[in-house]
């Protein structure tokens, strides 16, 4: 037996931090989306009890460091699952990029296992596992637009936004997550984004209002460490983007376009400024699952 599931990047449309929590973690308030990016996972039964995993891309870890690893042993363990399996990434979402790919990978995992050890675990449940993973991880099971909550894992699903382009790059840089909400000073956030606005303009299919109230806290301290992607930020609102924003802790940087040659037009500038740039479609309507 063997199954497949597409493990899609997300992108954040808002978000906001509103303080920081005793347990380290910071309560913040985002609108989550998926693009039409995807790694594909292939799980494959093991007639050992091992959890063994490869991909193709050379720069990920391959033990108990990668995310998919880790999804597998904490759904045998809890399901007590004896069989083994074979896990193969096939990756696309560039890696430590603000895209969630090793979060989108490990939902992928549970709910591959999930089927192919026919344990019948709720979508519900499956979202609760993954947050033991990883703050982005309850989101990537569903996939779809959610308002996201707590450390991430709240999630009120809502429509997915009007369809358009999206246009990601990613500077030649590592950012850490935990650097970046480390370096945020919660009381001092200059520019909150306004997120029951921007739901709204989702809700109304309203484009221009949402690509107005694009707004990312994360932004101020990522672009001040790295000023290239800051340089990106400039460069796509000069090629005309709808609306530029910068994904999760970055570094990548997404421009919206409802014209696919505008799209073309901002793939084309960026590609000699930049190694890493894909123009997509946003996830929408019945495509939205990830
Ligand atoms: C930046 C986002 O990707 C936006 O979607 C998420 O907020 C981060 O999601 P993630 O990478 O799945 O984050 P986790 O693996 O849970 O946490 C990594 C580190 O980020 C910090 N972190 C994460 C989430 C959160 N709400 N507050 C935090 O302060 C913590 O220092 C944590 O140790
Ligand atoms: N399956 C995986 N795919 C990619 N990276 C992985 C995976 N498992 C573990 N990692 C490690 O996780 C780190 C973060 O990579 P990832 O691509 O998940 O970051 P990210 O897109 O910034 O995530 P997020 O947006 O959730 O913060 C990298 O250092 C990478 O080595």
């Amino acid at each position: 037996m063997r199954v497949m599931e597409k493990a899609s990047a997300k992108i954040n449309l808002t978000l906001d931090v509103l303080h920081k929590r005793p347990d380290g973690y910071h309560e913040v308030e985002m609108i989550m989306t998926m693009v039409d990016l995807a790694d594909r996972i292939e799980m494959k039964e093991l007639d050992r009890d091992a959890i063994i995993i490869s991909s193709q891309a050379g720069y990920i870890p391959l033990d108990e460091k990668n995310l998919a690893f880790q999804a597998a042993r904490l759904i045998k363990d809890r399901y007590d699952v004896k069989q083994g399996v074979y896990i193969h990434l096939d990756k696309k979402i560039p890696v430590a990029a603000g895209l969630a790919g090793g979060s989108s990978d490990a939902a992928a995992t549970l709910r591959g296992l999930n089927r192919l050890w026919r344990l019948g675990i709720t979508d519900g449940e499956l979202r609760t596992l993954g947050a033991e993973l990883g703050s982005d991880v309850p989101f990537c099971v569903t996939g779809g637009t959610a308002i996201a909550r707590g450390r991430g894992e709240k999630l009120e699903f809502i429509d997915s936004p009007p369809q358009c382009w999206v246009v990601l790059a990613k500077p030649p840089i590592n950012v850490s997550t935990a650097d970046v909400y480390g370096k945020l000073n919660a009381s001092r956030i200059a520019k909150h984004p306004d997120t029951a606005a921007v739901a709204e303009a989702i809700r109304s299919k309203d484009y221009h209002s949402l690509c107005d109230g694009l707004g990312n806290v994360l932004e101020e301290v990522t672009l001040s460490l790295y000023p290239e992607v800051r340089q990106l930020k400039n460069c796509m609102e000069r090629l005309g983007a709808d609306g530029v924003l910068m994904s999760g802790s970055g570094p990548t940087v997404f421009a919206l376009c409802s014209k696919e040659k505008k799209a073309q037009r901002i793939y084309n500038g960026l590609r000699g400024f930049c190694k890493e740039v894909y123009a997509v479609r946003m996830l929408t309507g019945e495509h939205a699952a990830p």
